[in-house]
């Protein structure tokens, strides 16, 4: 009986087969093998390699004669002894089925004949792409919120196909062949649809890329310019562009919305102002997934990571920490702060890195607000624990994970991820041990039940980030802005001026709100990545929502539309998949509001048009939402403003400014990389003590 061993031959279609006789004990599965020609030892081995059918050993030597090949392997020519000269008969056996009889043996000699057998069969084919398509239907329909079982799930899934399917032999090559197919088919068909009118959100343009996978909004946000990229999108596609990233979904997940959702990256990105303020207020969406990103798993949810009931409690704690009678209390602790800056700042005597001491500064105050303390980077001149490296890292892995929000917890699984993580999670969890050992968690006594130490270190955790790189970023940006506008900074070192004479104090807080221009600059340029500020660079969170209507913004983009005329899928997405009961036909379409996009229309910096008299046709306030909208907002804006005004005051009185000889000051904006917290380049500036700085 002849042994019939498949050789290569997926693309032809017609199974080939070497056929090889005299034939005895082989064993088809294992391809390894000996038999004999008579009284002469043939050892056959399967070696899963790339491409041919290999002579190995003395084969020729050994007289191994090939004939009757079979008529229809045209194009071969063989020696006399039989052999293909060319080695790589793997060509031939690709271009017509074949089959290689081995019928006599000239010597006594033991040989091998290395082959690949053929891995692919038709039923094997046929049965591969269709587990390929059940899969995406499966997964198109319970789009899974972990991709641990789904992994695994296709993982043992082509495997299964062959044991249980289509049968034997259960060899790598053939495994392997499956699982191609398998993902192939899976692959083009999960391709094909999003890319097809099918697609609930086809009527939205955006590159065909991002349409496809959410991996290349991974890839964008890996280099921290996404902020750039969707400027580009929208500058290009308009106010709604599909895009690969997701900021707030509908995780409502009952059976009936299950029906006709929008698989894949099913995000549109929006810069329209009224759905913007649709999309965050109350009634809107919920916050996706992607917030998720930095949670450690032994953690509590903070409150950026909490949706509904248990949202609204924990703003009510919150609420009661940024209360106008809390602030005043916390005012102290700025006045310190910002003191102990400008003198450090004195002492540095001439050039020194804005960003740093001013992220030092930061740091330091929500070191005391948060822990009550323990950090003294103003005081050591640099940030000795590293705290601020630490959190960047921590959020630039966050700020990854949430890219792909379905594989947050698989992610999670990677050792640098994991790592991270893990050690942000113990940093905070110490510096909250810290604070409750010195009995300071809950000092006013305002809850009900006491903070723990995990709640402590969670909002603790949150606060640190939340309030230290935004003020840290809005202020350097502001600084750089200033400076690069010698006019403007000149108005606002008048207007301080005017303000404070000679023995006032900087300080005194009810004086900042007759401080119009510095306010209009702030708006201007809140924080280069927030809002208006924003709207000439990067969104610190664009992933956070801040919805993004320029200040300046073509008429199309900026009149008041009645909701009704808003792309009805916008409409729908905003009103009906809120998980606060209606009906939901677009559950789980992503929308993202991208900050820096629109608002950087036109990149001019012109405070006076947030004068309330301003004649700029094309400035909508209403557009303007550095601190988001609805009811997760920024719960510390109050705080953040005051601030921002007792530290620009203070600089500004304290010192008269310049970039430092050398800096190339347009060049610095372009170092700005946004990972939610903004990376930033040295901004060196010549700082000269002014005279009149009696007030600090
Ligand atoms: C210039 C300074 C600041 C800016 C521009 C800013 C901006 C924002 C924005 C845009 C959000 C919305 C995030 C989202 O929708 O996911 C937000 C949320 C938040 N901010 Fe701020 N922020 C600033 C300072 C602060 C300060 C000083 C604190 C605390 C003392 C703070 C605490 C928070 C918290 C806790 C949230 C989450 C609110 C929630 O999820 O309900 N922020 N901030």
């Amino acid at each position: 009986m002849p042994l019939y061993v498949p050789v290569p031959g997926i693309l032809a279609g017609t199974p080939r087969r070497l056929k090889v006789w005299p034939t005895k004990d082989l064993d088809p599965e294992l391809f390894r093998c000996e038999t004999f020609f008579g009284r002469h030892k043939i050892k056959i081995s399967y070696i899963p390699t790339r491409t041919c059918i290999k002579t190995a050993g003395r084969m020729s030597a050994a007289g191994l004669v090939i004939s009757r090949v079979n008529q229809r392997m045209r194009g071969l020519r063989f020696d006399q002894n039989g052999f293909h000269p060319n080695t790589d008969m793997h060509k031939a056996c690709r271009t017509d089925p074949a089959f290689l009889c081995l019928d006599s043996i000239l010597s006594q000699q033991t040989f091998h004949i290395h082959f690949i057998p053929r891995s692919m069969d038709s039923p094997l084919l046929v049965w591969a792409i269709t587990l390929g398509l059940i899969n995406h239907l499966l997964l198109h329909k319970f789009e899974p919120a972990s991709a641990n079982i789904p992994f695994l799930l296709l993982a043992f899934e082509p495997a299964a196909l062959l044991a249980f399917v289509v049968g034997g032999p259960f060899s790598t090559a053939r495994l392997g062949c499956s699982y191609a197919v398998f993902l192939g088919s899976l692959g083009l068909s999960i391709v094909a649809y999003r890319l097809s009118p099918l697609h609930p959100l086809a009527q939205y343009p955006g590159p065909a890329i991002g349409k496809v996978t959410k991996l290349w909004g991974l890839w964008k946000a890996s280099h921290g310019y996404k902020y750039l990229y969707h400027k580009e999108l929208h500058d290009r596609y308009g106010p709604y562009v599909r895009t690969g990233e997701q900021i707030r979904e509908d995780i409502t997940r009952t059976p009936l919305t299950l029906k006709g959702l929008p698989s894949g990256p099913n995000e549109i990105s929006v810069i329209d102002a009224p759905a913007v303020s649709q999309i965050l207020n109350s009634g809107g969406l919920e916050k996706g997934r992607y917030y998720e990103g930095g949670r450690h798993s032994a953690m509590l949810p903070s409150i950026v990571c909490m949706s509904g009931e248990a949202h609204t409690a924990k703003r009510r704690v919150w609420n009661r920490a940024m209360t106008s009678a809390a602030i005043r209390e916390y005012e102290p602790l700025v006045v310190k702060r910002a003191s102990q800056l400008v003198s450090r700042l004195r002492e540095q005597n001439g050039i020194v890195d804005l960003v740093s001491w001013l992220d030092l500064f930061a740091l330091d105050l929500m070191g005391n607000l948060a822990f009550g303390g323990g950090f003294e980077m103003l005081r050591d001149g640099k940030d000795v624990d590293g705290v601020g490296e630490r959190m960047r890292g921590f959020m630039k892995v966050s700020n990854l994970s949430g890219q792909l929000p379905w594989i947050i917890n698989t992610l999670h699984l990677l050792p640098h991820v994991g790592r991270t993580i893990q050690e942000f999670n113990d940093f905070g969890q110490n510096l909250a041990i810290q604070r409750m050992q010195n009995g300071a968690s809950d000092e006013a006594g305002l809850e009900k039940e006491k903070p723990t130490m995990e709640m402590s270190a969670a909002d603790g955790i949150i606060a640190v980030i939340a309030a230290s790189d935004t003020a840290a970023s809005t202020l350097s940006s502001l600084v750089w802005f200033l400076l690069s506008n010698p006019k403007y900074y000149r108005r606002v070192q008048q207007e301080l001026d005017n303000m404070f004479v000679e023995g006032d104090d900087i300080f005194d807080v009810n004086k900042y709100q007759e401080l119009y221009f510095l306010s209009a600059c702030m708006s201007v340029y809140f924080c280069p990545i927030l809002c208006s500020s924003v709207h000439l660079y990067p969104e610190t969170r664009h992933c956070v929502c801040t919805p993004l209507c320029p200040p300046t913004v073509p008429d199309k983009f900026t009149s008041a539309k009645p909701a009704e005329t808003l792309p009805e899928a916008v409409v729908r997405t905003n009103l009906d998949s809120s998980p606060r009961g209606r009906a939901s036909t677009r559950p789980r379409t992503r929308c993202t509001a991208a900050p820096t996009t629109s608002s950087r229309t036109p990149d001019q910096f012109i405070p006076d048009r947030w004068f309330p008299n301003a004649k700029f046709e094309r400035h909508d306030t209403a557009a303007f939402i550095p601190f988001s909208l609805g009811p997760a907002n920024c719960i510390g804006q109050k705080f953040a403003k005051r601030e921002l005004f007792m530290v620009l005051s203070a600089l500004f009185k304290s010192f008269e400014m310049r970039f430092a000889d050398g800096f190339d000051a347009e060049a610095w904006p372009l170092g700005m990389q946004d990972f939610f917290v903004v990376t930033r380049g040295p901004l060196r500036v010549t700082l000269t003590p002014r005279k009149n700085e009696s007030c600090v």
